[in-house]
């Protein structure tokens, strides 16, 4: 029976993960394609470092000529991260022929396009589950499980970290710094974690996302992105009173040929599936025309739930090979990308104001978002320890960006507005 053999890039929080799972998986791995697997080099930074899981030493290597040029391997493995170098490596393996899985969203965020026509010129298959929601087996439920269908709406919790982070100060009280530190430690943050806090990790899974969803080449440029970084107590406190739960939500709209695709911490009514999500979970809501309301949900960070995804794409890789039909399964675009304006996009928003308290204030803003076309869900005032200030708390009904970021600018200007403290996106009413 023929070996399969595995070189893999990495062995740390992910591949650790990968090497359990085909340790453990291993009969049930062999049901499935076959054939035995055998792992036959891992390459790591550092040799004598500590590792997660027992392994022969005589396996590591710090050379990754001994994988991407290796006769023997069949099937490269890329749970290392990084972008430039990694992205050398990967075109060098699939230029010898080898297949690939990887888990690195910021890799094919900026060179999945590119990765995926050299593998298709190859004959080689590059699968990449891992890289949005970690084990949730998103990628594959929009190109199989939903390809008859048109998406229109994606709204995704796609960051494991935030999520967690998000979830302990609403929940608990907890500290911003504090609970960052606790997700390093579970191994759910990125080695650099401003990519979590920032936004940028939701925003090269939601360019993915949409590439695949919309069948449109969005790239990384493409997405607006905030982080949570700006997110104070006062605004957690208000969303709840409101009835909201405060989320990262990726969101990725369609109107016709245009689309909108964006990363923002945004507010979701509690009774929203999206809003029970909750800790290093991610989910994604998927409204197609004729599916209606979907949802995908799971771990989306963590060493057993990602490797699940790695190792299951291994799987394909390995049926793939043995029907002689790799470098097939690459869905090139259909559409151009099309980006909506902020005339276009359409939603709710929160809004916190510091104010003077005096005759008239409130009159005075409510009459500039009426001059724009934009009226009110909610509306609270309450005063202030600072002396004549009040604050004032807001839901709109639902209006474009392009008004909204209007009436901003000119509450930025007004003398009696103290200052604009926050405004959030409100997802999950009235629009899908
Ligand atoms: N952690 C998670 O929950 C998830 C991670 N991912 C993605 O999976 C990938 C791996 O993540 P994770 O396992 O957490 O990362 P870790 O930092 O835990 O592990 C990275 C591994 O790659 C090795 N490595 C890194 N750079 C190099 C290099 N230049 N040359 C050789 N070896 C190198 C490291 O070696 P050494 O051990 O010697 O330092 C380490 O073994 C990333 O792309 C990440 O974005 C995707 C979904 C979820
Ligand atoms: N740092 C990422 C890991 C998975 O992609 C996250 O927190 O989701
Ligand atoms: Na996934």
């Amino acid at each position: 029976m023929k070996v399969i053999s595995i070189g893999l890039l990495g062995l740390g929080t992910v591949g650790s993960g990968v090497v359990q799972i085909i340790e453990s998986h291993q009969d049930k791995l062999m049901h499935q394609v076959g054939c035995s697997i055998s792992i036959k080099k891992i390459l790591v930074k550092d040799t004598t470092k500590e590792r997660l899981v027992e392994i022969d030493k005589g396996m590591l290597t710090e050379n990754p000529e001994d994988i991407l040029s290796n006769p023997e391997i069949d099937v490269v493995i890329e749970v290392m991260g990084g972008i430039e170098e990694t992205r050398g490596y990967l075109t060098k393996a699939i230029k010898n022929k080898k297949h690939i899985v990887t888990a690195n969203k910021d890799l094919m965020a900026l060179y999945g396009p590119e990765l995926l026509e050299l593998a298709t010129e190859n004959q080689c298959d590059l699968f990449y589950e891992a890289s949005v929601a970690g084990g949730i087996p998103i990628l594959r439920g929009l190109v199989d499980g939903l390809s008859s269908d048109r998406i229109t709406k994606m709204m995704g919790i796609v960051n494991g970290t935030t999520n967690f982070i998000l979830t302990k100060m609403s929940k608990e009280g907890r500290a911003y710094d504090d609970v960052l530190k606790e997700a390093q430690e579970l191994g759910f943050a990125e080695a650099d974690p401003t990519a979590d806090v920032g936004g940028l990790d939701a925003a090269r899974k939601m360019a993915i996302l949409s590439t695949l969803g919309f069948s449109m080449n969005i790239g990384l440029n493409d997405v607006e992105v905030q982080g949570i970084t700006e997110i104070s107590e006062e605004d957690l406190k208000y969303s709840k009173k409101l009835g909201y739960t405060m989320k990262l939500i990726g969101v990725a709209s369609r109107a016709g040929e245009r689309v909108e695709v964006s990363v923002q911490p945004a507010l979701l009514p509690e009774a929203h599936p999206l809003a029970s999500v909750n800790n290093e979970y991610n989910a994604v809501y998927v409204y197609g025309e004729a599916v209606g309301e979907t949802m995908f949900y799971g771990p989306g960070a963590g060493s057993l739930p990602t490797a699940t995804a790695v190792v299951s794409d291994m799987v394909t890789v390995i049926k793939n090979m043995r029907l002689g039909v790799n470098g097939r399964s690459a869905v090139s675009p259909q559409y151009p990308k099309q980006l909506k304006d902020a005339t276009e996009i359409f939603a709710k928003f929160f809004l916190r104001l510091h104010v003077q308290d005096e005759v008239g204030v409130l009159a005075r803003i409510t009459n500039l978002f009426a001059e724009h076309g934009v009226g009110f869900d909610k509306i609270l005032q309450l005063p202030l320890d600072e002396k004549e200030s009040s604050e004032i708390v807001l839901v709109t009904h639902t209006a474009t960006l392009a008004a909204f970021e209007q009436i901003k600018q000119k509450l930025h200007d007004y003398n009696m507005v103290r200052e604009v403290k926050s405004t959030y996106r409100v997802e999950g009413e009235d629009s899908k």
